[in-house]
């Protein structure tokens, strides 16, 4: 599992570090791990090192010390290096060092900002060392100035020293100017704001470096399942299994108008090996489920008759159908494990449960939190996606799995995931209906097995964030293995689910 911290969590842990006076020792680690990544960078695009040409912009804090004593590591191994002092002022020490190994430095002034830009702009990698998580706000001055301008000019390999300048390490707000990394390099641990967009689209690839503080980290802001955890999490059926015990799921969803939603939902749910599915809703759309899946019991029954483990409610729904809307309401009220999606989130009432799950996208979480009171448009959602999760999850008691490039789980407890398996080929038309129907299968299968959980160190009130979680990992796999870089339709993404469950 990837750990993630706010910056303040990882500053108290350093405190104690530097207090004992090993601050200079930490330091050093993240440099040779910083500098040790660049290499490893130029010579996978099969460079050669001597002669490359490397910039580092070093703000005058602590982040631009890693890059500068980074800097000084490279000059060493033969690397032509300059730094450009954004702030006039610089790391004293990093600075000493840097010099000394034979770098060019650069102090940046409203005069030499055009050649300090295009001396950036030339060199094979730049390295991001203005803020790290001592920032207040985004960059300001002549680094603001050098930084649009060099993104404009689209430099070469861009490594962000510690967090990319300018995104905020708890949230992941990102103040304009930044300059987009294809690599930061972490120190210690993960910062959330490097897992939850927009910083996760400005980090690119994230390494962690470790330093030595790592036994004292507290419990994480923000965690994200591997291959490993779901290899665990997601048990095989037992030997004598049979249809209840793997979980049925009851499926209140489409309408005439989008008779589909109810299909790929049901299909996804049995892709992820729910026991049984039953569906309920009008006879239309269940005719068009038989036929596609004749796996599955349609009725037209209401919730309180129908004996599941779990309901799935919304995908497809059509807001004037009151029977159905009022079989989602049921739903959510029964006190089982639901998930809510779509055409389901504006007829819940205002305050539900942990264990109803919530899957709105950006635009369908900025509506919710508008009939709640809270003013954010879908814009501001994707500004600040963390913070927006975390308070719907806070103002409706749910669990809410907000869906995006990253996908962000938030649970009333306070307990935030962050799943980023994906490909931009999964934006197509029944992608969320299919997530649904897996997050439904699983919420069946696992839901009431607290001690699944317990055994494998995840508190019980933890599990519906984590199933949301589980289930967002195994979409965002197999729509990857679907895709292999291409199209991908939503009952291709379905059909993979199998495949990815067996190879864990
Ligand atoms: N602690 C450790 O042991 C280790 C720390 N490590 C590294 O240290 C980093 C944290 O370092 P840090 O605390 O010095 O802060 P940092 O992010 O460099 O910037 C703060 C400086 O910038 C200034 N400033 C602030 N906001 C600004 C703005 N918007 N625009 C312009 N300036 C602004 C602010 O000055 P002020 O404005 O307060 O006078 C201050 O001088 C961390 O990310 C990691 O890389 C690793 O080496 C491991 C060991
Ligand atoms: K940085």
């Amino acid at each position: 599992m990837i750990s993630a911290y706010t910056g303040t969590q990882i500053r108290e842990t350093e405190k104690s570090f530097l207090d004992n006076g090993v601050g200079a020792v930490l330091m050093q680690r993240a440099a040779y791990g910083l500098a040790n990544a660049v290499v490893r960078e130029l010579r996978g695009g099969r460079q050669r090192l001597y002669g490359a040409s490397v910039t580092v912009l070093a703000g005058k804090g602590n982040n631009g010390g890693d890059g500068l004593f980074a800097a000084a590591m490279l000059a060493r191994r033969g690397l032509r290096t300059t730094a450009v002092l954004t702030a006039g002022d610089a790391h004293p020490e990093g600075l000493a060092a840097f010099k000394k190994a034979g770098g060019r430095v650069v102090r940046l002034t409203p005069e030499n900002m055009a050649e300090a830009t295009a001396a950036a702009a030339a060199s094979g990698v730049v390295i991001d060392a203005v803020l790290g998580t001592g920032a207040q706000g985004g960059l300001r001055g002549p680094a603001a100035e050098l930084v649009e301008a060099l993104g404009r000019a689209r430099p070469g390999l861009v490594v962000a020293c510690d967090i990319p300048s300018g995104v905020d390490a708890d949230t992941g707000e990102a103040h304009a100017p930044v300059l987009r990394a294809e690599l930061t390099v972490t120190f210690g641990a993960a910062k959330a704001g490097l897992l939850a967009d927009p910083g996760a689209d400005f980090a690119g690839r994230v390494q962690v470096v470790p330093i030595g503080i790592e036994a004292g980290l507290p419990w994480p802001a923000l965690c994200r399942f591997e291959a490993g955890d779901l290899s665990a999490l997601l048990a095989r059926p037992e030997r004598r299994a049979h249809k209840y015990s793997r979980g049925v799921l009851g499926v209140v969803a489409g309408s005439s108008a989008y008779p589909g939603a109810a299909v790929l939902a049901c299909k996804g749910a049995l892709a992820a090996g729910a026991g049984m599915v039953r569906y309920l809703g009008p006879p239309d759309v269940a005719d068009l489920v038989r036929q596609a899946c004749p796996e599955i019991v349609c009725s037209a029954g209401t919730v309180a008759g129908t004996h599941v483990q779990a309901w799935l409610v919304g995908s497809g729904l059509d807001d004037s159908d009151e029977q159905q809307l009022q079989r989602a309401r049921d739903a959510a009220d029964s006190g089982l494990p639901t998930i809510a999606d779509a055409g389901a989130l504006p007829a819940l009432p205002d305050v539900l449960a942990p264990q109803v799950i919530l899957t709105p996208h950006a635009g369908e979480l900025a509506s919710l939190l508008q009939r709640l009171g809270v003013g954010l448009d879908r814009a501001a959602v994707e500004a600040s996606t963390l913070s927006a999760v975390r308070r719907a999850a806070g103002l409706t008691e749910a669990t809410v799995l907000l869906k995006g490039a990253t996908t962000l789980v938030a649970s009333p407890f306070q307990d935030f995931y962050s799943q980023a398996e994906g490909t931009p080929w999964m934006a197509t038309a029944g992608s969320g209906d299919v997530l649904a129907g897996v997050i439904g299968a699983l919420l069946a299968r696992l839901g009431a097995d607290v001690g699944h959980f317990a055994e494998r160190g995840i508190d019980p009130d933890a599990r519906w964030g984590a199933i949301a979680a589980m289930a967002a990992s195994v979409h965002g796999r197999a729509g990857s293995l679907a895709s292999a870089g291409g199209p991908v339709t939503a009952s291709a993404i379905s059909d993979a689910v199998p495949e990815v469950l067996r190879t864990m």
